[in-house]
């Protein structure tokens, strides 16, 4: 199977069943598919209307790939911080009065790609990666996205909800700092704290205690919640209680925070695909992840996005370092310069 001469595809890596590459053309659908394999791909505003992607066929691709082939020369252009200091600053002004606990700002790094290279070799780059990491790709003729997230927005096997919360960033070498850090701690906890609450009405939860989830050039807090349901849901029903947590979205989330954190990201021009929900359901699992760590292209043209959680302690300066340091490590586990 030949990924670079798909015209279109799809592919996510599945905690048992591995690489799943689905190759087109794709029925697209509002509704899930009585039986059979199907991707669900949305955007952050959950406003695909139909979002079930269900392909013509399913391969299963060995999980080590050959060696990265050269890498794509591409040019990147340094994004400038005006508006986003211009972003962070309001979303600290609703802080302070007590409008918002959290939200998180997210920002694109713009380059080109050189030819011959074309960027839909990105995804043959993904695909060999780290087991806390779970490659993911869409793709059409001129258009997609590939990313290398650790962050799953839940894994639904019958009435058990897997879920986690990741917040909470530094390097590897700041670990003996950062977990006696009380801003990183704050910020991870608003994450654990509101997935319970939106998780207990529905049967009971089980949380683990914060640990350091060690990616090898980050590190994040992870908690690890399981969730026994009283009632079978649907996919859409947990994407709908889930999406987004305070991990890519605001706390407390109602109808104006989201609207407004829609606002900020438009303005910080963040693809419509970042941070959103990304799935792969068949015979009634469905293992979701969170579209972060990714690169999105139109033709030559790309986007690298990152954003990071800001709370009442955060200030501009670390907030725009964390977002440098998550694309370097967004280039590395691409292996490009
Ligand atoms: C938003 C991103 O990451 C999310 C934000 C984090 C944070 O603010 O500390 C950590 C992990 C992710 O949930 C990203 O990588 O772009």
């Amino acid at each position: 199977m030949d990924i670079k001469t798909l015209t279109s595809g799809a592919l996510i890596k599945h905690p048992s069943r591995g690489l799943l590459l689905g190759t087109g053309p794709f029925r697209e659908s509002a509704e899930p598919p009585d039986s059979g394999p199907a991707f669900y791909i949305d955007t952050f505003r959950l406003d695909d209307p139909r979002p079930w992607k269900i392909p013509a066929a399913l391969h299963a691709l060995p999980a080590e790939g050959n060696p990265p082939p050269p890498a794509p020369e591409i040019r990147w252009t340094e994004p400038s911080p005006d508006t986003y200091a211009q972003v962070f600053a309001e979303m600290m002004e609703q802080i302070a009065a007590g409008q918002l606990m959290k939200s998180v700002p997210a920002i694109p790094q713009f380059g080109e790609m050189l030819l011959p290279h074309t960027p839909r070799e990105l995804i043959l780059r993904a695909i060999s990666s780290s087991p806390s990491h779970y490659p993911y790709a869409w793709w059409t003729e001129r258009e997609g996205f590939c990313g290398i997230t650790p962050e799953t927005l839940f894994h639904q096997q019958s009435r058990r909800l897997e879920t986690m919360a990741l917040a909470g960033t530094a390097r590897p070498e700041d670990e003996g700092v950062f977990i006696n850090d009380d801003k990183e701690i704050r910020e991870h906890e608003i994450v654990a704290g509101s997935i319970l609450s939106r998780l207990s009405p529905f049967g009971s939860v089980t949380r683990t205690a914060r640990s350091v989830l060690n990616l090898g050039t980050l590190i994040h807090f992870v908690t690890y919640l399981t969730l026994e349901s009283d009632e079978q849901h649907t996919p859409a029903h947990w994407i709908r209680l889930l999406h987004p947590t305070p991990a890519l979205g605001s706390q407390p989330r109602t109808e104006n925070t989201l609207a407004q954190l829609d606002d900020w990201r438009s303005r910080l021009r963040c693809p419509l695909h970042f941070g959103a929900p990304f799935g792969f359901l068949e015979d009634g699992d469905f293992f979701c992840l969170v579209g972060i760590r990714s690169l999105y292209w139109q033709g030559q043209r790309l986007a690298l996005c990152t954003g990071g959680g800001v709370v009442a302690s955060s200030t501009l300066t670390h907030e725009w370092r964390e977002l440098k340091l998550k694309r370097d490590t967004v280039r590395r586990s691409f292996h490009l310069p």
